[in-house]
């Protein structure tokens, strides 16, 4: 069924749920990472807002604006056919208004092409969460370890003492309630994650979440160990591309300080008649 080469949907993700069947996801930044992870088999895309970390060099992903979201949106839809698109709302974005979180997630949807809007937190979202969802627009939950608070949370496992597990479950049960398709849930223990796993109808997506998830997430550039500057320990490297990039760049600067670059296959020369005469004295006259 992962072969298929029609889109992914909701459905697709309800009926693979039901029957066992993990889901591969994985963030996508540009029209290259799309045009790849499509190729790769992954089944939904995420346009995360760690793209402010990985993407543009920031510190956190708090910086990162819907302006950036869209752009970047706008380029991974065009590179994926297969995978259904899911893009971050921003820092502070569906913290507002009912009016202005639609717009937003609108702008996601209707500009940027996405299929689908991902936000993190529960109870001060929850309102904005309803709003997108009575909209038409689906939305994916995302609890645990949820970075843009990073400076109330730190990057910290989540849901390790009861209250706090106890607390993971309520929340996830409530973003079902109020109509979530998926639930991201990063950094947790793999015990509070089965839990969720068996008691949500919709499919739970992990990230340092243990192995009982209905699907996985990684960002792009952990896995393909592609100039990122943070390694959690959930991370797992299938590629080493930095390496390659690296190599490739300094043996072609080499080439060129050397003059090896450009060789006879890297150049366009004149058909012989017309080099004949270009220097000629008849070349010359006109
Ligand atoms: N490259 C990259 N990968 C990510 O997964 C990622 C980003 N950037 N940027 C946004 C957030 C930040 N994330 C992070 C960042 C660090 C840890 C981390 O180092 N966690 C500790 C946990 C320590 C503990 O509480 O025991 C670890 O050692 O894994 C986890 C998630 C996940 N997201
Ligand atoms: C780490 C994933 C779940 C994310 O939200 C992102 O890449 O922004
Ligand atoms: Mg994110």
């Amino acid at each position: 069924m992962s072969l298929q080469k029609t889109r992914v949907t909701l459905r697709t993700l309800d009926r693979m749920k039901k029957e066992g069947t993990k889901i591969a996801m994985v963030t996508a930044y540009d029209y290259p990472s799309a045009k790849l992870a499509d190729a790769g088999g992954a089944d939904l895309l995420l346009v995360g807002d760690s793209l402010g970390m990985v993407v543009l060099g920031y510190e956190s992903t708090v910086p990162v604006t819907l302006s950036d979201m869209l752009h970047h949106t706008q380029a991974v839809v065009r590179g994926a056919d297969r995978p259904l698109v899911v893009t971050d709302l921003p820092f502070l974005t569906a913290h507002l208004s009912r009016d202005e979180v639609l717009k937003a997630a609108g702008r996601i949807i209707q500009e940027g092409g996405a299929g689908a809007i991902k936000v993190e937190g529960c109870e001060e979202v929850l309102a904005g969460i309803r709003a997108c969802v009575g909209a038409g627009i689906p939305v994916m939950g995302h609890i645990g370890l949820t970075p843009q608070a990073v400076h109330q949370l730190g990057y910290r496992v989540q849901g390790k003492d009861l209250a706090s597990a106890q607390k993971l479950v309520e929340e996830a049960e409530r973003l079902t309630d109020a109509g979530v398709f998926a639930l991201v849930l990063e950094c947790v223990p793999e015990e509070v994650a089965a839990q969720i796993q068996q008691r949500l109808p919709i499919p739970v997506i992990g990230i340092g979440a243990g192995r009982h998830c209905d699907g996985q997430v990684l960002v792009y550039h952990d896995l393909l160990q592609y100039a990122s500057e943070i390694r959690p320990s959930f991370v797992k490297t299938y590629a080493k591309i930095g390496d390659e990039v690296e190599q490739g760049i300094r043996q072609y600067v080499q080439e060129v300080r050397q003059g090896t670059f450009p060789g006879t296959d890297h150049i366009y020369s004149l058909p012989s008649a017309v080099k004949e005469r270009l220097f000629s004295k008849e070349g010359e006259e006109r």
